[in-house]
């Protein structure tokens, strides 16, 4: 047998494996739907059972493993093993190793980060090549002998960029058609790095367009849930992304590596607790997205606390049982000083005024049982209530955007407080036209009024984008969690995008993480970068210029308008890979009618779909999402658009994975020239 025919060999043996453990897997389905101890742990345990089900029976054909490491004779727990690594565990039935291990097991690491500096004990690290499911070949790294050893089985010799083997140069390079792939065949040692990193640290990834950002971050989650299965089961993992469309370009990642339970949203759609009905002006959203916010909103939900007026008497047969005014006052101001949420401390004034009347009715031998503690907590609730009433977030936001005079007095200027106002307040604040910013401000007031639920780990990308007001709501569901923050300051899009991590990891809740830089591209070909990259000298913000992985790919930059822009998309159609037209927002559905009059099939949103190629993408939308080829249409409409159109530029210039087509009549932004 060749070296190749013996890998195949071994792909069957790792399939036989993978279909015991399906076999396995489906009877645990029908025992587990049998042997149920409680309700939920019987439906826990059948979904678990059902997904991995599910999962391995998806698996099925699919490439076993990636890659394979030859320890050689001088590593005391490895000494003289080989190992086939791959997304997941393969077991060999008979209690003996592991056919395959899983990608995020300890000695996988070592597949990330051996080189030939530094073999940590490998004397072979060998990357598979496959096509449809089938092992093509196979390529060696001689990592004890140095990187020039190469040799490759099967797969056209030679050496790829920087270094780097033509399998994994081609993964990198391959034509995009649909969704976002896991890359953990491909894992870069710094990225690695990133995704093991404890789940204790917080941490800030500033990375530019391309970096593998967003890759990380999931590939992160899916570690992170391996390594800490346990202590993350009940807080959970979240992944914040910035819009609908990127998550449906992300959502099939971590189901991939095997993790379905990982919550995967926007930040709206976390804390829409009310629906949105109205849309704020500019000046509006950026003083209700001001961290300033959370002093008037504290202020406006506090000043319900009052002194109490009057004593309380609790009516108990023909007994009263009395708790002085200069008593409830005492209780009030000792509750205000633990600092506790707003709701937390009226139970408290309740629970500890109860224990006064209580006492009083011990002293004079009345008997306590439940219906006697019952029926006083009810009466002193009702007296508390005017002094520390119970409240709902909604009351307090209509009264601050009625008239926040008060609440904002020496904190908002007089200008600030008019554009929150309401020109027409509603009758009450169940009429009340909630806008988008106005959901952060209710998330503010309701976790002063109780905490809410904490994650055990946040993944937030596109963290440049958030304000400080949504740093807080996120903040507020990792505080006894930890976080990763991906983003790019150059990318950022929104009036109050961050122009520093320092400030926004404080708002994030994280002050002491630190930041980390990834600065190889992965997705956009050299020239386009180099395009892009002038415009990062007017974009005020300092980062790095990037460096791109790739030197394949093609920049055009074509006179016309939208039949330029048909043509290039037609153009685009001889090519693999998905096709994705950038335009303003006020445009893009004018091209899209162009290139349906055209006769061309057109996706019905932005996230790139294998079965329909062509996609047109409001500027807006474009964020985190890539397209095999982009036609760029009239970039200066795209900065005219807002305030940050430049930014939108930059995001919009750097989607292209193999070719980029500027198409534009009007003269292209100064920068680009
Ligand atoms: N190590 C890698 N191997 C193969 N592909 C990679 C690697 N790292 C990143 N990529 C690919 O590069 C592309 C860009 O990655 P990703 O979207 O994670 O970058 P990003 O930094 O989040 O980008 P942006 O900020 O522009 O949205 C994706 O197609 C991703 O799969």
């Amino acid at each position: 047998m060749t070296p190749l025919e013996e890998e195949q060999a071994y792909v069957e043996r790792c399939r036989e494996g993978l279909r015991r453990m399906l076999d396995g897997a489906r009877h645990n389905v029908v025992i587990g739907e049998t042997v149920a101890g409680d309700r939920y742990s019987a439906e826990r345990l059948g979904r678990h059972l059902k997904s991995l089900a599910k999962e391995l029976g998806e698996d099925d054909g699919g490439p076993p493993f990636f890659g394979r490491l030859d320890f050689g004779p001088d590593v005391s727990e490895h000494a003289g093993q080989r190992y086939h690594i791959g997304r997941r565990h393969v077991s060999a039935g008979s209690g003996g190793r592991p056919l395959v291990i899983d990608w995020r097991a300890p000695v996988s690491r070592t597949f990330y980060q051996a080189s030939a500096r530094d073999p940590r004990g490998v004397t072979v690290r060998r990357r598979f090549g496959w096509a449809g499911g089938e092992l093509t070949g196979f390529e060696d790294e001689h990592l004890d002998r140095g990187l020039d050893r190469r040799v490759d089985r099967g797969v056209d010799p030679g050496v790829g960029r920087g270094g780097a083997g033509r399998i994994l140069t081609a993964e990198i390079e391959r034509p995009r058609v649909g969704p976002m792939r896991d890359i953990v065949a491909t894992i870069q040692p710094e990225q690695d790095d990133l995704v093991r990193a404890d789940l204790e640290e917080s941490l800030c990834v500033q990375g530019g367009p391309g970096t593998g950002k967003t890759a990380v971050g999931l590939h992160r989650a899916a570690y992170l849930l391996y390594a800490h299965r346990k202590r993350l089961s009940r807080g959970g993992v979240l992944v914040l992304g910035p819009n609908r469309a990127f998550l449906g370009y992300i959502s099939a990642v971590l189901p991939a590596l095997g993790e379905v339970d990982v919550e995967q949203t926007t930040l709206d759609a976390l804390l829409a607790r009310v629906p949105v009905k109205g849309i704020d002006g500019t000046d509006a959203a950026v003083v209700k997205h001001d961290v300033r916010m959370a002093e008037v909103l504290r202020r406006a939900l506090h000043r319900r606390v009052r002194e109490p007026a009057e004593p309380l008497a609790v009516a108990d047969g023909s007994s009263r049982w009395r708790v002085s005014q200069d008593e409830l006052r005492h209780v009030v101001e000792e509750t205000r000083c633990e600092a506790m949420p707003y709701g937390v401390g009226r139970e408290r004034v309740i629970a500890r005024v109860a224990s006064l009347a209580r006492s009083r009715a011990e002293a004079r031998g009345r008997t306590i049982d439940t219906a006697w503690t019952r029926r006083t907590t009810r009466a002193v609730t009702a007296a508390v209530d005017a002094f520390w009433p119970a409240v709902r977030p909604e009351e307090v936001l209509f009264e601050v955007l009625s008239d926040c005079s008060e609440a904002a007095e020496g904190v908002l200027t007089t200008a600030e407080r008019a554009a929150i106002t309401w020109a027409r307040p509603p009758r009450t604040y169940r009429s009340a036209s909630w806008t988008t910013a106005d959901l952060i401000l209710l998330d503010e007031l309701a976790g002063l009024v109780e905490r809410p639920r904490g994650y055990g780990h946040v993944i937030v990308d596109e963290a440049q984008d958030l304000s400080p007001m949504q740093c807080r709501a996120v903040a507020r569901r990792s505080e006894h969690g930890s976080l990763t923050v991906l983003g790019d300051l150059a990318q950022g899009t929104t009036p109050w995008a961050a122009r520093g991590w320092g400030e926004q990891m404080a708002h994030l809740g994280k002050p002491e993480a630190a930041v980390m830089a990834l600065t190889t591209g992965f997705r956009t070909p050299a020239a386009v970068v180099e395009l892009a990259n002038r415009l990062l000298a007017e974009l005020a913000v300092d980062v790095p210029p990037s460096r791109s992985f790739r030197r394949d790919g093609r920049l055009r930059v074509l006179r016309g308008d939208d039949p330029a822009v048909v043509t290039a998309v037609v153009e685009a159609l001889g090519h693999e890979g998905s096709i994705g037209v950038i335009a303003a927002d006020a445009s893009a559905g004018r091209l899209r009618a162009a290139l349906t009059d055209a006769g061309l099939a057109v996706a019905d949103g932005p996230t790139p779909d294998p079965s329909v190629r062509i996609s047109v993408v409001p500027a807006t939308l474009c964020k985190g999402l890539e397209y095999d080829h982009v036609v760029l249409a009239e970039p200066a409409e795209i900065v005219a658009a807002e305030e940050r159109g430049l930014g939108r530029l930059y995001v919009a210039l750097t989607r292209a994975v193999s070719r980029l087509d500027v198409v534009h009549r009007r003269p292209l932004p100064s920068a680009l020239t």
